[in-house]
């Protein structure tokens, strides 16, 4: 994607043996798509206002304003430019920079479409469009986060005024962690029990107003703030995180979120036919995101660790030759190759799962509600699993990149620190993951009802055939059948819910065993979601894919990312007897052959996530490969290299060396 200088990757990407811009397509997934992202992606990186080099030598402050600059003048561009939703969201995803402009589109306005009665949409949506507001998410508090359920803040009516009482009862109700809330937010969603004739109802959506529009000062009875500096410098300190308490605060009636319940004049509480779930809508949506997000970063990490490991030599040289391109040793092939078929995996499982959400959004706007759980069920395990499997997969990549790998101007700990948190965020992975096995439990119980499993769970319709079928692969070969490496993962999976679900039976109390089996139920829920993934990159292959070679690399793409999971989960593939350990060793082999077929077209297989220099944010993965003197010029930019003699020279080193000296002399 860069032009400019010499190539010093050109050799790598002459071996390539498909068509890259194809790839490129498939990749954003469509050529529309492409267009928008590469337009916007040059946009960005040519406009000196997203400079995003020096963040991590900015205080916190600094930092902050330098956000919001960033912000008004990507808003003032969405404007100039007319930019379509579509554009601005690679605005904000090219820009790089965690923002309260996330939590604003990402969440409060979510909430307000989601939970919102048409009347209350009407009202606050043009607002929040137009930027008139801004708002955050507060739904955790200091005491609760994945217990929704347990929140404190209480909104309790008052039929005199025709008002909720919005307060924080305790210093655990503190509302804490809410992006966009610590300094920015004038309004939030707040999640508080509904209190009506001292009854509680659990928990609903409110809008608040949190601080002025005129001077922006905090309205009374508001306590708000930032709850301080995060992991890592930089990364999501750009984020104001922020702590919020309400002292007795009144809001209209018509501010509680009514879509699923509503509370009339005269304080009647009245359920309407939507599921309450729906309350928890907001966090399906962004999960849905979450999902999307991971294959940007992993391909992000990726693409600078094969570019920096085609270009770093150590060892064998033959006859004073080149060394070895550390690219070539079988073991960092092992480490990098299943990642970079990961984040194919992921982001055509994200494709997916983008339709799933849309048409359950769909089916729930003509009051169909039959696929929620399977939404929910595949949006939090599919979050759990791909945002687990990048975080690890960021720091994988920077040991891949050796020492350098450790250096701010790699790139890896800015992306590392900035990403971690969506292992928590929206969600818990363990947690998540539990609701997943809660799901498949009761999946699993209901076989042989004659309620036949659909979705995501619809292989179970074949548990007959599953829980007895024999692995039928007999050579190296076998293991590229899509239909061998399918029923494997299907087996699996479906073998360890049943193995959860019959010592589950053995418990009096359910929820005592499912507490007891709790770590057991989570490897059946990560066995479901691999499951998913790899049968979503199976369909994505029966698909027509134009391009020279394109779907021959997928496919190999494919079987990396199977055969590997297949590798590293071989206990569970073993132990349920659905492969044979001989089998384990064929399905190694093939992995081994695997390996040596992406290693030509590795660097165009990271090329085609057409990402630029500004972007990528690394020196080890810059295009053209001209690693070593970007490195070299970037250390003597290091403002510790302003004065060759260091301050404080004078005040600490002097003395102690003259100390030392006159010890020596005695
Ligand atoms: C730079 C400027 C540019 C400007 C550019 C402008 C344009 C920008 C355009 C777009 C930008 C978009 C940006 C989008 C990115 C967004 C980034 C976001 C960043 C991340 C922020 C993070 C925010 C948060 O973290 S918010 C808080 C999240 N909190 C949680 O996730 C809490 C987790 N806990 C829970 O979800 C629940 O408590 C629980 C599920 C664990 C348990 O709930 P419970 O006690 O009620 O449950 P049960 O287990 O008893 O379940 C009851 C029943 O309900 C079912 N269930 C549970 N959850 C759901 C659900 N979500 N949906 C449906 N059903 C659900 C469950 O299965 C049970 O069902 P049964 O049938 O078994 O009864
Ligand atoms: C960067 C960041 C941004 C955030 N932004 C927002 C925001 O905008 N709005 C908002 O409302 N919130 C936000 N949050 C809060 C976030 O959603 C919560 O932190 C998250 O849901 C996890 O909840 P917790 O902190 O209560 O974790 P805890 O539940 O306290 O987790 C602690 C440990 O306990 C384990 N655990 C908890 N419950 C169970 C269980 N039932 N079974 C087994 N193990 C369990 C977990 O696995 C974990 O290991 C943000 C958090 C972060 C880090």
């Amino acid at each position: 994607m860069e032009g400019g200088g010499v190539d010093h990757l050109a050799e790598e990407r002459q071996k390539s043996r498909f068509d890259v811009d194809e790839m490129k397509i498939v990749w954003a997934g469509s050529r529309h798509a492409f267009e928008v992202s590469d337009r916007v992606a040059r946009l960005v990186a040519s406009d000196p206002a997203f400079r995003k080099d020096n963040r991590n030598l900015l205080s916190r402050k600094e930092l902050f304003k330098n956000t919001l600059r960033k912000a008004a003048y990507a808003w003032k561009r969405i404007m100039e430019l007319r930019l379509t939703e579509e554009e601005a969201a690679k605005l904000r995803f090219f820009i790089d920079e965690p923002a309260y402009t996330d939590l604003h589109w990402g969440m409060f306005v979510p909430a307000i479409k989601g939970q919102g009665t048409e009347e209350q949409q009407q009202k606050w949506l043009p607002l929040a469009y137009k930027m008139q507001i801004i708002g955050c998410y507060a739904q955790t508090e200091l005491g609760h986060g994945s217990n929704v359920q347990g929140l404190e803040t209480t909104a309790t009516f008052d039929p005199q005024t025709d008002e909720f009482i919005i307060n924080s009862p305790t210093l655990t109700s503190s509302k804490w962690w809410p992006g966009g809330l610590g300094k920015v937010s004038t309004h939030a969603v707040a999640y508080a029990r509904l209190i009506v004739n001292g009854q509680d109802h659990g928990v609903h959506g409110f809008i608040v107003q949190l601080r002025s529009l005129d001077d922006h000062m905090p309205l009374p009875g508001i306590t708000v703030g930032d709850i301080g500096m995060k992991f890592g410098s930089g990364a999501y300190n750009t984020m104001d995180n922020g702590v919020l308490r309400f002292d007795h605060v009144r809001i209209p009636r018509n501010q509680m979120l009514m879509r699923v319940l509503q509370v009339t004049r005269e304080g009647k509480v009245v359920q309407s036919d939507v599921p309450r779930q729906l309350i928890y809508g907001t966090m399906v949506y962004v999960r849905q995101t979450i999902v999307s997000d991971a294959s940007s970063a992993l391909s992000r990490a990726v693409c600078i660790a094969t570019r920096y490991s085609a270009v770093r030599r150590q060892f064998g040289s033959q006859k004073g030759g080149p060394e070895t391109q550390v690219i070539d040793y079988k073991t960092q092939q092992s480490r990098l190759f299943p990642l970079l078929a990961s984040a194919y995996a992921f982001r055509f499982v994200g494709e997916w799962l983008k339709w799933l959400y849309t048409d359950v959004t769909q089916r729930l706007q003509a009051n169909d509600f039959s696929t929620l759980p399977e939404a929910h069920a595949c949006t939090a395990g599919l979050k759990s699993l791909t945002t687990s499997a990048t975080a690890d997969a960021i720091e994988e990549c920077r040991k891949l990149c050796g020492g350098h790998g450790y250096l701010t101007s790699s790139g890896l700990p800015e992306l590392f620190a900035v990403y971690i948190p969506a292992c928590t965020y929206e969600g818990d992975n363990t947690v998540l993951l539990l609701q997943v096995a809660r799901f498949l439990m009761k999946t699993v119980s209901q076989l042989g009802s004659g309620k036949q499993p659909v979705g995501s769970t619809a292989y179970m319709s074949r548990a007959e055939h599953l829980m007895q079928c024999r692995c039928s692969a007999q050579r190296v070969e076998d293991w590229l059948k899509p239909d061998v490496v399918l029923e494997a993962f299907e087996a699996r999976a479906l073998r360890m819910s049943v193995a959860c679900a019959q010592n589950l039976s053995k418990f009096s109390n359910p929820e005592e065993g499912f507490a007891e089996l709790s770590a057991d139920l989570a490897e059946a829920a990560i066995a479901h979601c691999q499951l998913i993934v790899v049968s979503k990159f199976v369909e994505k292959l029966q698909q027509d894919i134009p391009g020279q070679g394109v779907k021959q690399q997928l496919q190999t793409l494919c079987f990396v990312y199977s055969l590997h999971l297949l590798h590293k989960h071989q206990g569970d593939f073993l132990s349920t007897g659905c492969i044979t350990p001989k089998q384990a060793s064929l399905a190694n082999e093939q992995l081994r052959s695997l390996y040596s077929q992406v290693r030509p077209n590795a660097i165009a297989l990271v090329d085609a996530f057409n990402y630029t220099d500004h972007y990528l944010g690394s020196v080890l993965g810059r295009y053209d490969g001209n690693v070593y003197p970007t490195l070299y010029e970037d250390a003597w930019k290091d403002p510790l290299n302003d004065s060759v003699v260091p301050d404080g020279y004078h005040e600490y080193l002097r003395p102690v060396l003259k100390q030392q000296l006159r010890n020596a002399r005695l």
